[in-house]
């Protein structure tokens, strides 16, 4: 098989208690290379513990769970440094340091993991910054701006090392209908300009319809559906058009 068919995410029967809560159930996930996949999923659905298993935060009970090929499982501390430079994260509230300007924050993961010049990191800062709509920004502080500037000022810092591997936790979440289709643009973009991968948790139907190219449910611990849009929209489990039509009465109970 070619490496482009092989999917750049893999994980086989996964599963992960907490106390007596099984969160992840013999979860089987493959996520294709070079495309938006978004996990879509109830409240307190184990979204986040599926992302922090993808990324190495947490361990599985049992299970593998593959990254490019590696099996991330066993890996220690330096392994898992390796493994997350594949990656760039956008988290939910966009996490930057609010005692940095925008350009220290772009700066930070190049002066971390890179031994690039100061010039060479004013560029990529510049560069970055200017692919989210915010050339010449780099002076403001965050709490000068807006949520929505605020993501994207993650999204470029999230971008800085050029990752493999974007993954997305709810990037919509709080914004306006304008903003989330700023945002949704955005991703589709980042991954069609930079080839990357996206990785993207939301329960915004409306968004997951606009931006993916696969969307998969999370239900109870497994994926339950996945496929291209408009195949999780005709999709025949009424389990999956209760959440996507955002219905309250169905089979899935309103705890
Ligand atoms: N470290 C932990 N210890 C104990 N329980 C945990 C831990 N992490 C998550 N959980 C539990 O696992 C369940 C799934 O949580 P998770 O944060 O993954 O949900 P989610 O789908 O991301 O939710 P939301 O959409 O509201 O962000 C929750 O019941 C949560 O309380």
């Amino acid at each position: 098989m070619q490496e482009s068919q092989n999917p750049i995410i893999e994980l086989r029967q996964v599963s992960k208690q907490f106390g007596q809560q099984h969160v992840l159930n013999a979860l089987d996930l493959a996520v294709p290379r070079n495309e938006v996949s978004v996990i879509i999923g109830r409240s307190g659905g184990g979204k986040s513990v599926l992302l922090k298993h993808i990324i190495g935060l947490l361990k599985p009970d049992s299970g593998a769970v593959f990254v490019d090929g590696e099996d991330i499982v066993s890996l220690g501390n330096r392994g898992l440094s390796r493994v997350r430079r594949k990656f760039g994260m956008l988290f939910q509230e966009a996490a930057l340091f609010d005692s940095m300007t925008v350009f220290e924050n772009v700066a930070f993961p190049l002066r971390e993991h890179t031994r690039k010049s100061r010039s060479e990191i004013k560029d990529i800062v510049e560069d970055k910054l200017s692919s989210v709509g915010l050339k010449g920004m780099g002076y403001k502080m965050p709490s000068e701006l807006s949520g929505g500037m605020r993501k994207r000022v993650g999204l470029a810092r999230a971008m800085a090392l050029e990752p493999q591997i974007v993954l997305f936790d709810e990037p919509t979440s709080g914004l306006d209908p304008v903003m989330s289709a700023a945002i949704n643009e955005l991703i589709v973009r980042t991954q069609a300009e930079f080839g990357a991968t996206c990785v993207v948790i939301s329960h915004d139907i409306q968004s997951t319809m606009a931006t993916a190219h696969n969307v998969f449910m999370l239900y109870e611990g497994r994926i339950v559906a996945s496929g291209p849009p408009t195949s999780i929209r005709d999709h025949s489990d009424p389990i999956v058009q209760q959440f996507i039509h955002g219905r309250a009465e169905g089979p899935i109970q309103v705890t």
